[in-house]
C-alpha cells in the first residue's frame, strides 16, 4: 500500500511529507520511503499560525478560516509530494495527516489537544481517504495524545543489541527508549523539553526578525554558555517531572521566551552567548532526562529532526550523553528530516487496517486504541480521468534496460505487489458479479467471457480450465475471443476493433436472461467487447465489466463493474503484465467462487474431480479421505463401492446410507454434499 503521511510540527515552519510504500503488518512490517519533500508554509500562512497560538490573538473565526487553509497547504504538499516520487494521485492508497497542533493540554481536568488542517479539504483535492487526528483517540483513552512516533520507532529502529534512544529535536524534543530485546522491557517515550523552540524565538530576536533559526548553530558556536542561567533553566518544574510526559508551546513558547531574554539582558549577555546558553539548555535537558528516567542509558542515540541538522547542538549533546554512540537517523536508512512524516504515514496504515498505534507506555493511556478519524475519498469518477493508466509511462522503471537483471525482476516483483492491492477495492462487486452468476446458474444459465487479445486469452484460460477442475459441462463457462480461436496462439490484428463481431458472438450464442457475460478489456475501449456485452445487455444478460482504466466505455453496458486499477507498467502499454495479472485475478475469483455457491466443493475440496486418469484417481481417494477422515485404503475401497463417484462415496459414508440413496438425495440437491447430509429421504 502506497501511504503520504504529512506533519507539520511545533515548529510550524513547513511541511514535512513523506511517501511510502507499506507491506505487511508488525512485527514484520516491510517498509520503503520512496520520496520526502518539505514544503516551507507561505509567510502570511505561517504569521496566521503564530497569531493563533497566542491565546490573545487567536480568536474563534481565525481558528476557523486557519483550520481550511492548513487542509488547503496539506492537499498541495501530498499531490506536490506524490508527483516528486513520480507517482499519480491515484497510485496513493491513503493519507495520513496530523495537521498542526494548535494547543495541547495534556494532563488535568481540562486535557484536550487540538490540531488542524481540515480532512474533508485533503480528502477532496487529492481525491484520496485520509486518516487525522491522531491525538484524540489516545486522550480519550486517559493518555497524553503524545509522543506518537514511540510506537513506529519500535517497528522500525529496535535493535538485537544496543539500547537506542530514539531522540527526534523538533520545536519540542522527545525521545523514545528502546531497549534490547533480552532487556524484558518495553519501548517507552516522553517529550524531554524544549528542541528548537527557544533557540528559534532567540534566534529571531536577536537579528531583529531576520532569522527564523540558528542557521547550522553558527551563532552559539561564537558564543559561551553562560553557567549560571542554564543552572537556573534547569530548574523549570516540567524537566523534573516523572514521565509519562509531554509539553509544547503551551509551556516553552513565546513566554518562555520572554522570560529568558529578560534575564539576559539583566546579565548583560550578548547575542552569541545568548544562542549558546538556550542550545545548552536544550543538549543538557535531553541528556538530563536520560540519566534520571531511562532505566538504563543508551549505547546509541539516534537524532532525527531539524535539530540533528544543527551542528553545534549535537556536539554539545554528544558530550553529555558520552559515551553513548550518536547518529542521526539517515546514517540507519531513515532521513532525519523526513522521520515523523513517515511515523504518520505507518500510524495511518496501522488503523486503516484496524491495529491500534498508540504505545500506552508512552503516553499513559489505560490500553492500545486504534488511532484517528477517517475520512473517505469521493466517489472515483469525479477525480480518475478516462483511460490515463494503462497506457501511462511509469517512472519507476525508466532505467529498467540499464540496471542489473536482479535489479530487473526486483522491479517487475514491485510493481507486481500492487495487483492483489488493487483488487482489494473491487471485491463487493466482485461478490455481486459470484452471486449474480451463481444465481443464473442454478436456473440454467452460463458464464461467458467475451475479450481480444490479452484479455481474451485469459477468458479462455479460465473457461477451460473449469470442466477438469469442477467437473463442470464444456459449455456452462464459455470464452470468446476476438479472431477465432486462431487468436489464441496468433495476433489477429484488426479483430479487436470490430464492434459488429463481438455483437454476432453473443447473438450466436443465443444469450438469455440466464446467461452471465464478462466483458474483459484492460483498456476498458475495446469494441469487439464493446458490441459483445451491448447485445448481451439487449439480450437480457447480467452484464459485468472487467477493466483496468475507470472510468471506461465498457462499463456503459455493464450492470456491475469491477476495475483493478493497477496503474501503469513496467514496460509501458505492455498491459499483459500487471493488467493481465489482476484480470486473472479476478477470473479466478468468478469461476472458482461461483463454483463454490454451487456446491461445487466440500469445505476447501474438490469433491467435483472426476477420475479420469490415474493421477486424479489418486486425488479422488485423498480428498474421499481427508472429507470422511478415513485411510485411503478405505476410501478406494468405499469408492469402488459408489462406482467411483467422490460425492456419492462421500455422502454414502457420513450419512451412513447406501450409494444408491446417497446418489438419489444428491440429485434431488443438485449435486450439493452439504445440502445431501441434512436433507431427510423421501
Ligand atoms: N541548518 C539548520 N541549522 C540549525 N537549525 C536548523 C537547521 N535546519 C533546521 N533547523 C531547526 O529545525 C527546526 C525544524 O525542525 P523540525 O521540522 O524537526 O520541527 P517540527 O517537526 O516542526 O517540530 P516537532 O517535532 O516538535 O513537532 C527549525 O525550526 C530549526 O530550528
Ligand atoms: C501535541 C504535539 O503535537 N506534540 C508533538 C510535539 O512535537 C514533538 C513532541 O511535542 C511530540 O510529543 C509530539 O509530536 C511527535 C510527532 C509525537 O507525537 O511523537
Amino acid at each position: 500500500m502506497i501511504v503520504i503521511g504529512l506533519m507539520s510540527g511545533t515548529s510550524a515552519d513547513g511541511i514535512d511529507a513523506a511517501v511510502v510504500e507499506l507491506l505487511g503488518a508488525p512485527p514484520r512490517l516491510e517498509w520503503h520511503v520512496l520520496g520526502y519533500s518539505h514544503f516551507a508554509h507561505a509567510p502570511e500562512l505561517r504569521e496566521e499560525i503564530f497569531a493563533c497560538f497566542r491565546p490573545e490573538t487567536g480568536s474563534v473565526d481565525r481558528l476557523c478560516s486557519l483550520n481550511f487553509a492548513l487542509g488547503e497547504a496539506f492537499a498541495s504538499a501530498a499531490i506536490e509530494a506524490a508527483q516528486q516520487a513520480g507517482l499519480s494521485m491515484q497510485q496513493v492508497d491513503l493519507i495520513g495527516s496530523h495537521g498542526q497542533t494548535l494547543w495541547h493540554i495534556p494532563t488535568g481536568k481540562q486535557a484536550s489537544t487540538l490540531q488542524l488542517g481540515e480532512p474533508a479539504v485533503i480528502a477532496e483535492r487529492t481525491g484520496r481517504p485520509v486518516v487525522s487526528n491522531f491525538r484524540t483517540r489516545d486522550m480519550a483513552a486517559g493518555g497524553q495524545g503524545a509522543p506518537l512516533v514511540a510506537y513506529v520507532d519500535r517497528i522500525l529502529l529496535t535493535h538485537p543489541e544496543n539500547r537506542r534512544a530514539v531522540q527526534n529535536i523538533g520545536g519540542i524534543a522527545n525521545v523514545t527508549y528502546l531497549p534490547k530485546p533480552g532487556d524484558g522491557q518495553s519501548a517507552f517515550a516522553f517529550d524531554t523539553g524544549p528542541g528548537n523552540m527557544l533557540i528559534d524565538a532567540l534566534a529571531a530576536r536577536v537579528s531583529g526578525g531576520r532569522l527564523a533559526c540558528d542557521v547550522d548553530g553558527k551563532l552559539a558556536a561564537s558564543g559561551k554558555v553562560h553557567a549560571g542561567l542554564l543552572a537556573e533553566l534547569m530548574e523549570t518544574a516540567y524537566l523534573h517531572q516523572a514521565p509519562p510526559k509531554t509539553t509544547g508551546r503551551e509551556l516553552f513558547g513565546h513566554t518562555f521566551a520572554d522570560i529568558v531574554w529578560t534575564r539576559a539582558e539583566a546579565l548583560g549577555l550578548s547575542a552569541e552567548d545568548r544562542l549558546a546558553t538556550v542550545t545548552a539548555f536544550t543538549a543538557e535537558s535531553i541528556a538530563r532526562a536520560y540519566a534520571d528516567f531511562l532505566p538504563a542509558q543508551p549505547d546509541e542515540v539516534i537524532l532525527s529532526g531539524g535539530g540533528a541538522l544543527n551542528p553545534t547542538l549535537v556536539s554539545m549533546l554528544a558530550r553529555r550523553v558520552a559515551p553513548a554512540r550518536v547518529l542521526t537517523s539517515d546514517e540507519l536508512g531513515l532521513q532525519a528530516e523526513a522521520k515523523e512524516a513517515v511515523a504518520f504515514a505507518v500510524l495511518a496504515y496501522e488503523s486503516w487496517h484496524n491495529r491500534p498505534g498508540n504505545l500506552p507506555e508512552a503516553t499513559g493511556a489505560r490500553q492500545s486504541v486504534i488511532l484517528g478519524n477517517f475520512t473517505p475519498a469521493p466517489p472515483r469518477q469525479s477525480t480518475i480521468k478516462p483511460g490515463s493508466y494503462t497506457e501511462a509511462r511509469n517512472s519507476y522503471t525508466e532505467k529498467i534496460d540499464q540496471v542489473s537483471t536482479l535489479e530487473m525482476v526486483q522491479m517487475i516483483n514491485r510493481e507486481d505487489i500492487k495487483v492483489a492491492e488493487a483488487v482489494r477495492p473491487e471485491l463487493p462487486a466482485i461478490a455481486l458479479a459470484i452471486d449474480g452468476i451463481a444465481a443464473r446458474m442454478q436456473s440454467g444459465g452460463r458464464l461467458i467471457y467475451i475479450g481480444a487479445g490479452t484479455s481474451g486469452r485469459l477468458g479462455i484460460l479460465d473457461a477451460s480450465e473449469c470442466p477438469p477442475t469442477f467437473s463442470t459441462p464444456p459449455e456452462l463457462v464459455i470464452a470468446r475471443i476476438a479472431g477465432g480461436k486462431r487468436a489464441i496462439t496468433n495476433a489477429v490484428e484488426g479483430a479487436e476493433d470490430d464492434l459488429e463481431a463481438g455483437r454476432r458472438e453473443i447473438e450466436a450464442l443465443e444469450v438469455n436472461e440466464k446467461d452471465s457475460v464478462v466483458g474483459i478489456a484492460a483498456s476498458g475501449h475495446t469494441p469487439y467487447v464493446l458490441g459483445g456485452m451491448q447485445e448481451a445487455r439487449h439480450r437480457g444478460a447480467l452484464v459485468i465489466s472487467l477493466a483496468c482504466n475507470h472510468p471506461a466505455p465498457i462499463e456503459e453496458h455493464a450492470e456491475i463493474v469491477i476495475a483493478p486499477l493497477v496503474g501503469p507498467e513496467v514496460v509501458t502499454g505492455s498491459t499483459r503484465l500487471k493488467a493481465g495479472t489482476a484480470q486473472k485475478l479476478v477470473l479466478n475469483m468468478l469461476s472458482t467462487g461461483t463454483m463454490i455457491r454451487l456446491g461445487k466443493t466440500y469445505s476447501n475440496l474438490m469433491v467435483d474431480v472426476q477420475m479420469t486418469n490415474l493421477k486424479l484417481r489418486a486425488r479422488g481417494a485423498r480428498i474421499v479421505a481427508q472429507a470422511c477422515g478415513i485411510s485411503d485404503a478405505e476410501a478406494r475401497r468405499l469408492l469402488e463401492k459408489c462406482d467411483n463417484e467422490v460425492k456419492t462415496a462421500i455422502v454414502s459414508y457420513l450419512a451412513d446410507i447406501p450409494a444408491a440413496r446417497a446418489r438419489s438425495r444428491l440429485t434431488a440437491v443438485h449435486g450439493v454434499i452439504r445440502k445431501a447430509l441434512s436433507v431427510k429421504d423421501l
